[in-house]
C-alpha cells in the first residue's frame, strides 16, 4: 500500500510517498513560501536509488489547496511521476503538532476528530491551524481515502502530573488545560524504538534520554519505554535553546518587556518564537552558519553555541536524576545527527555520571545509526537518524490494517 505523509506548516507543506510493502520512499518533496508572491514546489522521485530524479517548479502558490494540487501534479507526472493517479494512494497520514489531552494514539480523522483538533488551536496557534489546513485540503482532494492524524503530543501522554503540572493556580489546569504536553513525540518514540532494537533489549525495559536537536529542540526522559518528562511545555517554546525560540526564560521577562519597553503581547510572542534562541544571541539560526561564524572569530556565535550546549548538558543531568538508571542517550535530528561538536560539548564533564564518548567514533560522518560512546561508558551514547515520516506511515498502515501487527522497531 502507498501512504502519503503530510507535514503541513504555516507557509510550507512537506510530503513523502512511501510504499509500505517495502518501506521504500517513492518520493519526497516540499512546497515552500505558500501565500508569497513567488513559491517553489520540488520533489525528489525514488531518492537514494539509481532512478533518482528531481522535479522543481517556481511559481506563486496562493494557498495550501494550490500547494497540495501542485504536489499531486508532480507525484503523478507522466514522465517521472511515481503514481499513475490520486487513486493509487491508499491512505494519508498527517503530522498534527498538538493533540491536547484527548489524543493518546494516532486517530482516523472524521468530523468529530477535526473539531477536537480545532479546539486545540489556542494551545498551538503557530502549528495547529496549518496542520488543519493540510487535513482539510487533503479531505477535499482525496474523498473516501482514509486519513490519520499522528500527534506530536501523543507519546508524552504518559508523563505523570508531577512533571506536567505547572505550579500555577490549579483551576488554570482544570478549566484551561494549562499544563506541559511536550512535542516531537513521534521522533522521540521512533529513535527510542531504534535504540532499544540496536541495544538488543525490549523497549519496555529501557531507560533512555532522547535528544532531538533540529530547528525545534527537545529532550525526553523515557522510563521503561514510556515518556515520563520532556522539555517542551504547553507550547513548543519551553526548555532547550532552539534555532529561533528562547526555551526556558524567567516568565517575569514578559512583564518587564511590557512595562519597560512598551511591547504588546503579540510582539513579545513573536520575538520569543521567531527572534530568540540561537538567532537572538548571534543572528544565525542555522548551526552550520554558526560554526562558520565561530571559525571567522565571531564571539557572539561562540556564545550562542556555549549557551545551547550548556542548556543541553544541564537537562541531561536533570533527566539522569529523574531516571536514576540510564541505559542509552540518543542524539537525533539535523543538529543531533550531524554536529559532533554540539554532541561532545553537550556531554562534556559527564564522565563522572557514566557518560563517555569516543572522539573518533563521534567524528565519523555516517548517515546511519551508530554508537559513539567508549566501550567502558556505563551509558551507551547513540546517534540515530530520526524518521518521523516513516513512523507516521507505519502508524497509518496500522490503523488501515488493524489485523496486521505493526512492525516494531
Ligand atoms: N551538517 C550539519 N551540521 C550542523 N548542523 C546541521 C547540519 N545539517 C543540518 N543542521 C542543522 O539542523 C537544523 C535543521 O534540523 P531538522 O531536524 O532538519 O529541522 P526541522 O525538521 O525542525 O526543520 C538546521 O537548522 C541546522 O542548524
Ligand atoms: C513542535 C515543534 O517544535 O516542531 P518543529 O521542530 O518541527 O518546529
Ligand atoms: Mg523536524
Amino acid at each position: 500500500m502507498k501512504i502519503l505523509v503530510i507535514n503541513s506548516g504555516s507557509s510550507s507543506i512537506k510530503f513523502q510517498l512511501l510504499d509500505m510493502s517495502s518501506e521504500q520512499v517513492l518520493a519526497s518533496g516540499l512546497v515552500e513560501r505558500i501565500g508569497e508572491p513567488m513559491g517553489t514546489v520540488k520533489c525528489t522521485m525514488r531518492p537514494g536509488t539509481e532512478k533518482q530524479s528531481a522535479l522543481k517548479r517556481d511559481l506563486p502558490v496562493a494557498d495550501h489547496q494550490t500547494g497540495m494540487l501542485l504536489a499531486v501534479e508532480l507525484l503523478t507526472d507522466k514522465a517521472q511521476g511515481v503514481v499513475g493517479s490520486r487513486a493509487d494512494i491508499g491512505a494519508i497520514g498527517h503530522r498534527v503538532v498538538h493533540g491536547g489531552e484527548r489524543f493518546h494514539q494516532p486517530t482516523v480523522i472524521d468530523s468529530a476528530v477535526l473539531a477536537a483538533i480545532r479546539d486545540t488551536v489556542p494551545l498551538a496557534p503557530l502549528h495547529n491551524p496549518a496542520n488543519l489546513d493540510g487535513i482539510e485540503v487533503a479531505l477535499r482532494l482525496f474523498p473516501g481515502v482514509l486519513q490519520v492524524a499522528v500527534f506530536d503530543t501523543a507519546f508524552h501522554q504518559s508523563i505523570p502530573p508531577r512533571a506536567y503540572l505547572y505550579a500555577l493556580p490549579y483551576d488554570w489546569y482544570e478549566h484551561h488545560r494549562i499544563r506541559r504536553y511536550g512535542f516531537h513525540g513521534t521522533s522521540h518514540k521512533y529513535v527510542a524504538g531504534e535504540c532499544a532494537r540496536l541495544m538488543g533489549k525490549p523497549l519496555a525495559r529501557c531507560n533512555l534520554i532522547t535528544v532531538h536537536l533540529g530547528n525545534g529542540c527537545s529532550m525526553t526522559a523515557i522510563e521503561n519505554g514510556r515518556s515520563i518528562d520532556t522539555t517542551l511545555g504547553m507550547t513548543p517554546l519551553e526548555g532547550l535553546v532552539m534555532g529561533t525560540r528562547s526555551g526556558d526564560i524567567d516568565p517575569a521577562i514578559h512583564v518587564f518587556l511590557h512595562r519597560n519597553l512598551g511591547l504588546d503581547i503579540e510582539e513579545i510572542d513573536r520575538l520569543l518564537n521567531k527572534e530568540s534562541g540561537l538567532k537572538g544571541i548571534c543572528g544565525y539560526n542555522d548551526m552550520r552558519d554558526i560554526h562558520s561564524a565561530v571559525a571567522a572569530g565571531d564571539r557572539r556565535a561562540a556564545l550562542a553555541l556555549d549557551v545551547q550546549t550548556y542548556r543541553n548538558r544541564k537537562y541531561i543531568g536533570a533527566f539522569m536524576a529523574v531516571l536514576g538508571r540510564v541505559d542509552g542517550l540518543v542524539f537525533t535530528a539535523g543538529i543531533g545527527e550531524n554536529d559532533d561538536q554540539v554532541r561532545s560539548r553537550s556531554v562534556q564533564g559527564l564522565e563522572c555520571f557514566g557518560i563517555a564518548i569516543d572522539p573518533e567514533r563521534n567524528q565519523r560522518r555516517l548517515n546511519e545509526p551508530r554508537l559513539i560512546s567508549t566501550d567502558t561508558s556505563a551509558v551507551q551514547v547513540w546517534v540515530i537518524p530520526t524518521n518521523e515520516e516513516l513512523a507516521i506511515a507505519r502508524e497509518t498502515v496500522a490503523l488501515v490494517n488493524p489485523q496486521e501487527p505493526m512492525k516494531e522497531t
